[in-house]
């Protein structure tokens, strides 16, 4: 029997689309995601938020963590290995994590090699901020996109910039036509089997989620208008005033992310979401979206 082939791990992510991932860092936070309706969990120490304030390295979380959130719940859980970390990969594979994010949250363990995601059996979600950095990552075997925003700030700018960046070449790659690919391939620095998949397709082959400073539901919905499959949160539920509240409305806006009444309804009386903040005052090496390439 052939196991983890590219159809069933991408199919896998296929399965979360119009949802909500919510990065948890214990059963408590695990149990609150389930129930506002998220459709998967990601087990990590810290929220991003609170990796910026703690500063140092931020690795994989304590397997304990991960054991506790995988008892908790029933959907599926995610977790954190950093870029190029083979062993932490391994390890998670081998707890039997339904998805590994190789994840630029946490401080790269190899600043020029991805990992070779086709040589495990578990899928993995990687982060873009642009078709060129999407492709590479599915060359590699990604099975899932999430478009990398500046996790931990509460701001959805970047999120924004990628998302619309990504729609856009993918747009402008579909209109081009076959012999103009190799030259596409080379700007891009993007593999050229993958670019013609994605021609072929008319769309990216794997599903492409929003990330990084997601803090309302209007945020939510807005990457969902912007063509995100779905989105993920972190700090923008659990360093809010109400993390139960948050969670439900950013769930309940993303399904329904064009009823704007309906968001309106939401968003009363939520409490105070989480701080954000402004991109320009963080240092060049607090752009975690830097990292990875
Ligand atoms: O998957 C992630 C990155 O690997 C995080 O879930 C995401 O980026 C969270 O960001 P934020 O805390 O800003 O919501």
């Amino acid at each position: 029997m052939i196991t983890g082939t590219d159809r069933v791990k991408r199919g896998m992510a296929e399965m979360q689309k119009g949802g909500v991932i919510m990065d948890v860092v214990n059963a408590e936070q695990a149990k609150i995601a389930e129930e506002a309706g998220a459709v998967a969990v990601m087990a990590l120490e810290r929220v991003p938020s609170d990796i910026r304030a703690a500063g140092g390295v931020a690795r994989m979380a304590d397997p304990r963590i991960v054991e506790e959130v995988m008892n908790a719940v029933t959907i599926p859980v995610m977790a954190k290995a950093r870029i190029g970390h083979i062993v932490e990969a391994r390890v998670l594979e081998a707890m039997g994590v339904d998805y590994i994010d190789e994840s630029e949250v946490l401080t790269p363990a190899d600043e020029e090699y991805h990992l070779n995601k086709r040589d495990f059996t578990v899928p993995f979600v990687c982060g873009c901020r642009d078709l060129g950095e999407a492709a590479r990552r599915i060359g590699e075997g990604a099975s899932m996109l999430r478009t990398k925003g500046e996790p931990g700030t509460g701001n959805i700018v970047e999120a924004v910039r990628h998302m619309r960046k990504v729609n856009a070449q993918v747009r402008k790659l579909v209109h081009m036509s076959e012999d103009e690919i190799m030259t596409e391939a080379k700007l891009l620095g993007a593999p050229y089997e993958i670019l013609l998949e994605i021609k072929r397709l008319g769309r990216l082959p794997v599903v492409n989620f929003a990330a990084g400073g997601v803090a309302t539901p209007a945020d939510a919905a807005l990457m969902m208008e912007l063509g995100a499959d779905g989105v993920f949160v972190g700090s923008g539920i659990f360093k809010s005033d109400n993390p139960a509240k948050f969670a439900r409305a950013i769930v309940e806006a993303t399904t329904h992310y064009q009823d704007y009444k309906l968001i309106a309804e939401l968003s009363k009386e939520l409490g105070t979401p989480m701080k954000g903040i402004e991109i320009s005052t963080l240092a060049p090496e607090a752009r975690m979206q830097e990292r990875g390439w």
